[in-house]
């Protein structure tokens, strides 16, 4: 066997930005706090994290790039609550995100993780975002400081 690469959780001296949707802001508030909460016991330090304030999901890429062309964050983190209303705006919104997201990173090089929700209704949001089922945007902080630190592997 070769190599092996795995990444330590270790968040010191890292630096994170994180992107956040306002739309649901009752729902995406309680992601970025658990975002802040898994960085923070990882070892990140508070004056290391910024935060910035987006529409919705929709417009998570485009700032996520903009961080992430600055080439000062070892992570981004995007973060957003998209819930399926009646109409295909739901799905249009969804896979702009998420294919964005994934571009940001693919052409940057720095990792942009996916931590926006996107559920069927607003009790499956609300179980994802800090009661029976966790909290996403701690997940997303734990990947975040993986994908950080893999990355500097390479
Ligand atoms: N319906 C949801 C949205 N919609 C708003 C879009 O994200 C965007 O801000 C707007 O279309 C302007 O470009 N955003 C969410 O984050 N969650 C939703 O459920
Ligand atoms: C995901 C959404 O954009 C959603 O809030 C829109 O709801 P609707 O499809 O009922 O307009």
């Amino acid at each position: 066997m070769g190599q092996v690469f795995e990444a330590q959780l270790i968040g010191t001296g890292l630096k994170i930005g994180i992107v956040v949707g306002r739309f649901n802001e009752f729902l995406t508030g309680k992601l970025l706090g658990g975002a802040l909460d898994g960085l923070k016991r990882h070892g990140v330090s508070e004056e290391d994290i910024d935060v910035a304030w987006v529409p919705g999901a929709f417009e998570v890429p485009f700032i996520a790039k903009k961080m992430a062309e600055t080439k000062t964050y070892d992570a981004i983190i995007g973060l957003g609550t998209v819930i399926r209303g009646s109409t295909s705006h739901y799905d249009y919104v969804c896979n702009e995100a998420a294919k964005g997201i994934a571009s940001v990173g693919l052409s940057t090089g720095v990792p942009v993780i996916f931590g926006i929700v996107t559920t069927e209704n607003i009790e499956q949001a609300i179980e994802r975002s800090g009661t029976k089922s966790g909290n996403k945007g701690y997940d997303a902080a734990v990947s975040a400081i993986e994908m950080a630190n893999l990355n500097r592997l390479f």
